[in-house]
């Protein structure tokens, strides 16, 4: 479909709470928003869909005041608004729950639901919001401690967090950035539960997400949204996945994987020996190894250790007790620095907070790790920089392909792959990939496919942790299957079943049978 087809408010029901006519944004030269006219209906569930980059974020933020509209009209109510700011849209009961989430780490739980709503000074909280709290709590049905530190939380917890602090605000439009990127199948569930709820109460629920499924079991309309155009909004019920990519491309695309290449021999000496690991962070006893050109899964619930794991090996994580050994040499007590330099490189799960620096670029970005490289006679050459950096942005599929962009310019998806990037410019023998396609597209998921696979048939070893299961089954030779930290059971994915395999994981002490 390519014709530009604008929303339309039913002739019955009930008068839109918001209404956006010909919404524009610019970015320097990027159009991100352009001329998007869009009703939000009192009680309803509107999805927002499209590739990275395609606006959504942006839509979302001009609705709820984080950024300002170039052009076109807002009405809220009935009523046209002129400037427009968080806290005007806060006032007119519109809150979003954003990507890159706004929590402050050193104060606990319920202050940062209350954040911005209490009014003692340092924190502490006015009489009764305990049973505020407690009342949001059951809505919720998070079960999240109120005084634990919201920096001790991973980062799940914290977009639960981002959560209840709407709830607290009693918004009446929740704007919600892909809510359900960091959250197991039963928490998304629970939210999606919580989303109901809402909507019973005649509120406004916009859903961000990439997750196709979700989106058609939650949402009563769906807007798609490309190259900052608004191609066609209706009924949920009316599209399938298909649809929806086709709209979202402008071409179908079958959701496949790619295919792996043949098991390597058990003789080949693994690239990656881990024994006996164990963390004061929640390692109890993993051991795996990962043979050179073999993609190893790590299959456990969110919460299990897979992170944990991953830190440990990378010396994130100091280790109390195991052994790493990297291409044949122990790693002896392992920093950050001393396995990349020992040829480990690691993409982690939480980009803002561990892996990108924001107002950097995305040269910066990629070639920090690896100034050495481009040094001719101690000097860095940009020129060499440049060059290497062009080429992973267009292996990758970086857009827009500005490599001098402050990274934090791009949208979700595209920080992603410049993580990815990053981690892949010092040609290692192992890497680490935890959550690669979190926030990214289908079409940049299968280019992560394929560099998965690509990486493996150049030899590299590639141990893969994802919460979408499908992708370690179809992508991994092999799987560790981790549960309470532990390395509990080894599995060929191409031989078994995912169901087969969460049923030892939720088991007590079940096998799999392979
Ligand atoms: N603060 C910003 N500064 C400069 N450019 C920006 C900024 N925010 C977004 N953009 C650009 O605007 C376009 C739309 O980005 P947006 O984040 O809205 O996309 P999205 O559909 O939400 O993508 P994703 O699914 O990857 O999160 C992109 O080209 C992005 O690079």
């Amino acid at each position: 479909m390519t014709t530009t087809e604008t929303s339309r408010t039913p002739s019955a029901g009930p008068p839109p709470v918001v209404t956006a006519r010909g919404l524009s944004k610019w970015f320097g030269g990027t159009h991100a928003v352009d001329g998007v006219s869009l009703d939000l209906l009192p009680g309803e569930v509107h999805a927002l869909v499209g590739e990275n980059g395609a606006g959504k974020s942006t839509l979302g933020k001009l609705i709820a005041g984080v950024h300002q509209r170039d052009g076109g009209d807002l009405v809220v109510d009935g009523a046209a608004i002129g400037r427009w700011d968080p806290a005007r849209a806060g006032r007119h009961g519109i809150a979003m729950i954003a990507q890159e989430l706004a929590l402050v780490p050193e104060l606990t739980v319920a202050q940062n639901v209350f954040l911005g709503r209490e009014r003692s000074r340092a924190g502490v909280l006015r009489p009764g919001t305990a049973a505020e709290f407690e009342r949001i709590d059951a809505m919720a049905r998070f079960g999240l401690p109120p005084h634990r530190k919201v920096r001790d939380l991973g980062i799940a917890d914290q977009q639960k967090v981002e959560i209840m602090r709407s709830l607290a605000r009693d918004a009446k439009v929740v704007v919600m950035d892909e809510p359900t990127s960091s959250l197991t199948a039963h928490e998304t569930e629970k939210l999606h539960e919580l989303i109901r709820t809402l909507r019973a109460q005649g509120r406004t629920v916009v859903y961000v997400s990439h997750f196709l499924d979700a989106v058609l079991g939650i949402a009563d309309r769906v807007t798609i949204m490309r190259d900052g155009r608004l191609m066609r909004t209706g009924p949920a019920a009316r599209e399938t996945k298909a649809s929806l990519i086709e709209g979202m491309l402008g071409r179908s695309l079958a959701v496949t994987f790619p295919e792996r290449s043949a098991p390597v021999p058990p003789a080949t000496p693994p690239v990656l020996d881990a024994k006996g690991l164990a963390t004061a962070e929640g390692v109890v006893d993993a051991s795996l190894t990962v043979r050179p050109g073999e993609v190893v899964g790590l299959i456990g619930l969110v919460g299990s250790g897979r992170s944990e794991i991953a830190r440990a090996l990378y010396g994130a994580d100091r280790l109390t007790a195991g052994t790493v050994t990297l291409r044949g040499k122990p790693l002896t007590r392992p920093r950050p620095w001393r396995s990349i330099a020992a040829g480990l490189a690691m993409v982690p799960e939480d980009r803002h907070g561990q892996g990108l620096l924001l107002m950097r670029s995305i040269r910066e970005n990629i070639a920090l790790t690896h100034s050495r490289r481009f040094a001719v006679a101690g000097v860095i050459s940009r020129r060499r920089e440049r060059a290497a950096v062009g080429e992973l942005a267009a292996r990758l599929q970086l857009r827009p392909a500005r490599i001098e962009a402050e990274i934090r310019g791009f949208s979700g998806g595209n920080q992603q792959k410049a993580l990815i990037g990053k981690s892949l410019l010092g040609d290692p023998a192992f890497v680490i990939l935890d959550e690669p396609t979190r926030g990214v597209d289908v079409g940049a998921k299968y280019a992560i496919y394929e560099l998965i696979t690509a990486l493996a048939a150049q030899g590299v070893g590639v141990l893969l942790i994802s919460s979408e299961h499908e992708e370690v089954m179809s992508l991994s030779h092999r799987a560790y299957l981790v549960r309470e930290g532990r390395t509990i059971d080894e599995v060929v994915p191409a031989e078994t079943t995912i169901d087969r395999i969460l049923t030892t994981l939720f088991g007590t002490d079940q096998k799999a049978a392979p």
